[in-house]
């Protein structure tokens, strides 16, 4: 699904208000009847409901949303913030359909609300131009000030949907952000998560075919086009011909991560393992993972030498950043122009010896989390620019990364962002990105393309830590239970899909 900005969501109203052909006053009127058909499945209990409204079409949104509510018997307040003469034309329309509401001007019209009100945010939406200041500022402050519920209309006040906001300005803080149509990309960006809450997206039927013609190269992935991504496994395939890693991980009190780097390679259906080992590491791994191979890597406590091999390679978990495997993955990239799988220390290795990175094959897969991100790329001034550093990282060196956290974001060589909508907040634990690793790697040696070994990868990773929470009932998950759940997780996305 394409993520538009502001300015290209305005012209698919627009192109519909006049394509399909419905009046902007009856799309403004869709709009709310499927806001209201959310917000009543969020709030099942009725309690007095307090709209915030601006005198956009955001605030004929807060009028037409308030006037469905009260027919449906809720106990609804309406609030005008803005002079309503100078209003949109379809605020004015809904003006004159609203029954009682207060136009407030200075701090002293400010109502009294109770903890167990509900108030929606119909100040601003997609028009935002400038940052809140005045009056609607003291009234966004006062309401972040209510520990009531809140909801946003389309986009919370104050935030924008493709800029970062000044550092300076305020935005209103809801808990849940019903938005029409498709995601805004602030969405997605950790800085703006206390500015969106939970969110969802309501479909009002923009026209589709004028939204698939904009241009963007940022996207949510969603289940049918990652699903078609699955390898087929054929009936007469050899263990050779179904994907041979080998995984170059461990050193000295890090050789879990890479067992469990091995096992989701196993759970995620390579044919074959071979994973070169530090000495110390050796039995280890002989004991706990009897399905993998295991390659002196010559070091004691660290690796010192890797094979030359075909295999798909997958390197830098718990490898450590001495100076002999330093030389040792220096060597390795001499050796080998096939696209790898690097991540953990073989990304702090790349951020200590940057001349490393011309000899990283093109097209190889990088998993840095933000803190080996920034050690490769440097600070940025907040998570727009980070994206956009991401992009130009990808199109510089034509990598495919996958910067992690919640929304991963997916890019590939030529800068195109897939944000991964699964997974949850339990997969922050140790050992869980060494298993998405191990994933990755399995569907790279799988013959998959790698951008999309990488964007299955992290959905499917994200989607077995869903079933792990769902089954365990917990928003614990231990890494290894990621591992276990890998099954559910596929056969969940399969069954799906069908
Ligand atoms: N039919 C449709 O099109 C549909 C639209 N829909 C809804 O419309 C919303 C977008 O509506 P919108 O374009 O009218 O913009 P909105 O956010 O209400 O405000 C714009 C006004 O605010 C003003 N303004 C801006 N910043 C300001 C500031 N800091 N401080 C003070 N003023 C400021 C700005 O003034 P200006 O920039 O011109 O000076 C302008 O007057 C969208 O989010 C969705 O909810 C849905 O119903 C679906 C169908
Ligand atoms: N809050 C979150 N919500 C969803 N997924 C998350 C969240 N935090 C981390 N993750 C996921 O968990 C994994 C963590 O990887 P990483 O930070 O490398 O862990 P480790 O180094 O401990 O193995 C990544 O796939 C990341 O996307
Ligand atoms: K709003």
């Amino acid at each position: 699904m394409k993520v538009l900005t502001s300015e290209q969501i305005r012209a698919a109203d627009q192109y519909t208000i006049k394509h399909e052909p419905i009046s902007s006053l009856d799309l403004m009127e869709r709009a709310s009847e499927k806001f209201v058909l959310k917000f009543m499945q969020i709030n099942r209990e009725n309690r007095p409901v307090r709209i915030f409204c601006g005198v956009g079409n955001n605030g004929g949104d807060g009028l037409a949303i308030g006037r469905l509510l009260k027919d449906k018997g809720w106990d609804v307040y309406l609030y005008i913030v803005g002079n309503t003469r100078k209003g949109s034309e379809d605020f004015k329309a809904n003006l004159e359909r609203s029954g009682l509401y207060a136009v407030l001007n200075k701090e002293i019209d400010l109502p009294k609300i109770n903890d167990s009100d509900i108030v929606i945010d119909g100040l601003f939406g997609s028009g935002l131009s400038r940052p809140l200041d005045g009056f609607y500022r003291e009234v966004v402050e006062f309401l972040n000030g209510h520990q009531c519920t809140k909801v946003s209309i389309d986009i919370a006040s104050g935030l924008y949907a493709n800029q970062a906001m000044p550092g300076d300005a305020v935005a209103f803080k809801p808990d849940f952000t019903l938005s029409f149509q498709v995601p805004k990309l602030a969405f997605f960006l950790p800085d703006c998560h206390p500015y969106v809450g939970e969110w969802c997206l309501l479909d009002i039927g923009l026209n589709q075919s004028f939204i698939q013609k904009q241009e963007s190269n940022i996207f949510q992935s969603e289940l049918k086009d990652i699903s078609p991504l699955f390898p087929v496994r054929e009936k007469f395939i050899h263990k050779n011909k179904a994907g041979r890693l080998m995984i170059a991980a461990g050193s000295k009190g890090k050789m879990g991560a890479a067992i469990l780097c091995a096992r989701a390679a196993f759970k995620s259906g390579v044919g074959l393992v071979n994973i070169c080992s530090p000495k110390c590491g050796v039995d280890i791994l002989q004991v706990t993972i009897p399905e993998a191979m295991v390659v002196d890597g010559k070091g004691a406590n660290e690796i010192h030498s890797f094979p030359k091999t075909e295999d798909t390679i997958l390197i830098g978990p718990g490898l450590g950043t001495k100076p002999k495997t330093i030389d040792a993955f220096e060597k390795l990239l001499k050796t080998t122009d096939k696209p790898m799988v690097i991540d953990a220390d073989g990304l702090n290795i790349l951020s200590k010896k940057k001349s490393l990175l011309k000899l990283v094959p093109k097209e190889s897969i990088l998993t840095p989390h933000p803190g080996e991100f920034k050690r490769l790329v440097g600070e940025w001034k907040n998570d727009f620019d980070r994206l956009y550093k991401l992009q130009n990282f990808c199109v510089k060196h034509e990598f495919n990364v996958v910067l992690k956290g919640a929304y991963s974001a997916v890019c590939n060589s030529t800068g195109d962002v897939h944000f991964n909508p699964t997974g949850n907040s339990g997969l922050a634990t140790a050992g869980s990105g060494d298993v998405l690793a191990g994933i990755i790697g399995a569907l790279l040696s799988q013959s998959l393309k790698p951008f999309d070994a990488l964007r299955l990868g992290v959905y499917l990773h994200g989607a077995a830590g869903d079933e792990a929470g769902r089954s365990l009932e917990s928003p614990w998950i231990q890494a290894s239970d990621i591992v276990n759940f890998l099954p559910k997780g596929i056969s969940s996305l399969l069954n799906r899909a069908i």
